[in-house]
């Protein structure tokens, strides 16, 4: 499955989006409006009671209730704090609570993601939209979204109190209308496409930032520093340029409506200093009390203004992190295997004592049907692959670089899903199991060792509460990792740094191998897949490997299919395949296959003549899985 993110959602999904997110807080979402409600219509007294006390107090000496005055202001204005701090606080706490679960929802979301979208999504661009994407948006809702309510409810009640004062100066107050839509709607597009910009640009340094930083080690080696570091400044360049833009935009929108207010104020006391305005009955009072509210009608739509970058940071924001969350997943629905346990055990406890006691040595355990396949459309590197694996078998794949091995099984433990043909696992589609099923079915080493921060056992375990110490102690010594984790500080409670950088132990390249190994070996699992796991060991760790899977994992009904990067391996094996050019040009039980001239029989010879048969690639075309004569490096005359 191709997942992109192309575009962006319309804005209605936008505001369905946002709107589902806030709905288990309607209850207090109801209150923060009633809050902002009644803290807008209170605010409204103090410039009344001013106008009270211009016409009725001053105008007429009637001093005495100047205190009255004075208090019923105080109490105004106290109560509009009060009523503003009671809705900004509970909007803060549903910011909070809604914000935790759209992290988390859009953390498990990426994992359940097609590998397609990982594939192509540099892991920077994805930590971005998990972090400043989302902290984006939580500007907005804990400092701002309450404050914008009520600046917005707030212009729509100044707006009713300043018609009912006086509907003739709220008529000329109103000539400010067409100007400030222009204005709003001019910058508003202006700093959203900036935010947008602004956006994206953060995702793009994260992305360079991840890269980079994971490639250290490299780019110190070649002494690559200074051209690295301009790399990333010209990421941030860009990012600097998108965010100025939208400072710039956003810069001008309040001083332009302070202009506007200002135009508008001076023509009201202008109409006022001619006398214009008696004739239609307002007062000085009026006009003064209209001048106030018209200054607080201005208030909001500059605060509005103010927080105009963060709303379309925002924005632009959730737009990014709602894109991936309207990618479809992978998960179609749990089709586990169709009866994997013979007799109806669940696969997970069928097999208590022996790796894959549960299949049937005769029926095939993994099975590759006619199966074409590609990572970019149009350009296949599958073509009609059949293998079948029985419970208890072992079969390796041999084949050039690039000749397409680790994509067969990358299909076999569901990452990917065949263009044609047919994949399953105990008679099961591995793109649709669900986790249980899987952890039970299949153990599998991919060719890229991933560790996590934790201890030794939490890496093999991968934090599964059911597994044992006895059990992770097992499949360590199966693997023949046991001997290095027993000699380190505090054995399987050895906290490992993820990638063998930061505070924890360190582990050599054969060791997390042998680490990957153990963890695919702990469920005891009726499947392996083995993508080379072994290459990085030295031979006797290799040779003590494969004793221990013939001696120990292959009697107990498990079935393995290993990609051999020794021919060590192959000849171990019951049955091999030759894979070129995304074909299986040859296979046949190593034996037969050696003593006769063969494919298999080629490379053998020149892995004894030292010759790296491997690591030439498959790419020419010209040849059909044939070796080519390329000297490994070191490797001795045979
Ligand atoms: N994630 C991917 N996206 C696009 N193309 C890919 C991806 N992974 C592999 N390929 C391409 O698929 C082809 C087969 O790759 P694959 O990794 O299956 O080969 P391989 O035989 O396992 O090679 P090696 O021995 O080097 O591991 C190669 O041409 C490679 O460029």
């Amino acid at each position: 499955m191709t997942a992109r993110i192309v575009g962006r959602p319309p804005p209605v999904r936008l505001s369905r989006h946002l709107g589902s997110l806030v709905s288990p807080w309607r209850a207090r979402l109801l209150a923060v409006g009633v809050l902002v409600l009644a803290a807008a219509v209170v605010e409204l007294v103090p410039p009344l009671v001013v106008r009270h006390v211009i016409d009725h107090s001053l105008v007429r000496g009637n001093v005495r209730e100047l205190g009255t005055a004075a208090a019923v202001y105080l109490a105004a204005a106290t109560a509009v704090a009060a009523l503003s701090a009671g809705y900004g606080y509970l909007a803060a706490t549903v910011a909070q609570r809604s914000l935790a679960v759209l992290r988390t929802r859009l953390f498990s979301h990426l994992l359940a993601l097609p590998t397609g979208y990982h594939d192509r999504t540099p892991v920077g661009d994805s930590i971005s939209r998990t972090t400043a994407d989302i902290d984006a948006i939580d500007d907005l809702f804990s400092s701002s979204v309450a404050g914008l309510l009520g600046q917005v409810v707030r212009l729509l009640t100044l707006a009713v109190a300043m018609t009912v004062l006086s509907p003739i100066l709220a008529a000329a107050a109103a000539l400010v209308i067409p100007p400030l839509l222009l204005v709003t709607n001019v910058l508003r597009r202006r700093v959203r496409d900036a935010e947008r910009a602004t956006r994206i640009a953060v995702g793009a340094v994260n992305a360079r930032l991840a890269e980079d930083l994971s490639g250290v080690e490299v780019i110190r080696a070649f002494g690559r520093q200074l051209s690295f570091a301009d790399r990333v400044r010209r990421a941030l360049r860009t990012w600097l340029q998108a965010g100025n833009r939208s400072v710039l935009f956003n810069a001008f929108y309040a001083p332009v409506l302070g202009v506007l207010a200002a135009v508008v104020t001076a023509l009201l006391l202008w109409l006022g200093g001619r006398d214009a305005l008696g004739a239609f009955g307002v007062t000085v009072g009026t006009l003064t009390a209209f001048v106030l509210l018209f200054a607080r009608f201005f208030t909001p739509l500059v605060n509005l203004g103010d927080e105009w970058q963060t709303v379309q940071g925002a924005l632009a924001g959730a737009e990014r992190v709602f894109a991936v969350l309207e990618l479809p997943t992978d998960a179609g629905g749990p089709t586990g295997p169709a009866d994997l346990a013979v007799g109806g055990s669940p696969p997970a406890a069928a097999a208590p004592s022996a790796p894959g006691a549960a299949c049937p040595r005769t029926r095939p355990v993994i099975e590759v049907e006619d199966v074409s396949f590609g990572y970019l459309p149009g350009r296949p590197v599958l073509h009609g692959i059949s293998l079948t694996v029985s419970a208890g078998q072992h079969v390796a794949i041999v084949g050039r670089t690039g000749a397409g091995k680790s994509s067969i099984l990358s299909l076999l433990a569901g990452l990917h899903a065949p263009w044609s043909g047919r994949v399953a696992l105990a008679g099961g589609d591995p793109t649709g199991m669900d986790d249980g099923t899987r952890r039970a079915l299949l153990g599998y080493v991919p060719q890229t060792v991933a560790l996590f921060s934790g201890t030794v056992a939490d890496n093999i375990t991968l934090g599964d509460p059911e597994l044992t110490a006895e059990q992770v102690r097992g499949a360590a010594r199966i693997s023949g990792a046991d001997s290095f984790i027993e000699a380190l500080p505090d054995r399987y409670d050895t906290v490992l740094s993820d990638t063998g950088r930061g505070c924890g132990v360190q582990l050599s390249a054969g060791q997390r191998q042998l680490l990957a190994l153990s963890r695919a070996l702990v469920t005891e699992p009726a499947v392996l897949l083995l993508d080379e796991p072994t290459s990085v060991v030295d031979g006797a760790g290799d040779a003590a490997f494969r004793d221990a899977l013939r001696d120990r994992v292959l009697p107990g009904g498990t079935a393995v299919l290993t990609v051999a990067h020794r021919l060590a391996t192959a000849r171990d094996a019951d049955h091999v395949l030759v894979v070129a050019h995304g074909r299986v040009v040859e296979e046949g039980d190593p034996s037969s296959l050696l003593a006769r001239q063969s494919r298999l029989a080629d490379l053998a010879a020149l892995e004894l003549a030292g010759w790296d048969w491997q690591d030439q690639p498959d790419a020419s075309g010209a040849d059909d899985g044939r070796p080519s004569l390329q000297r490994s490096p070191g490797a001795g005359q045979g």
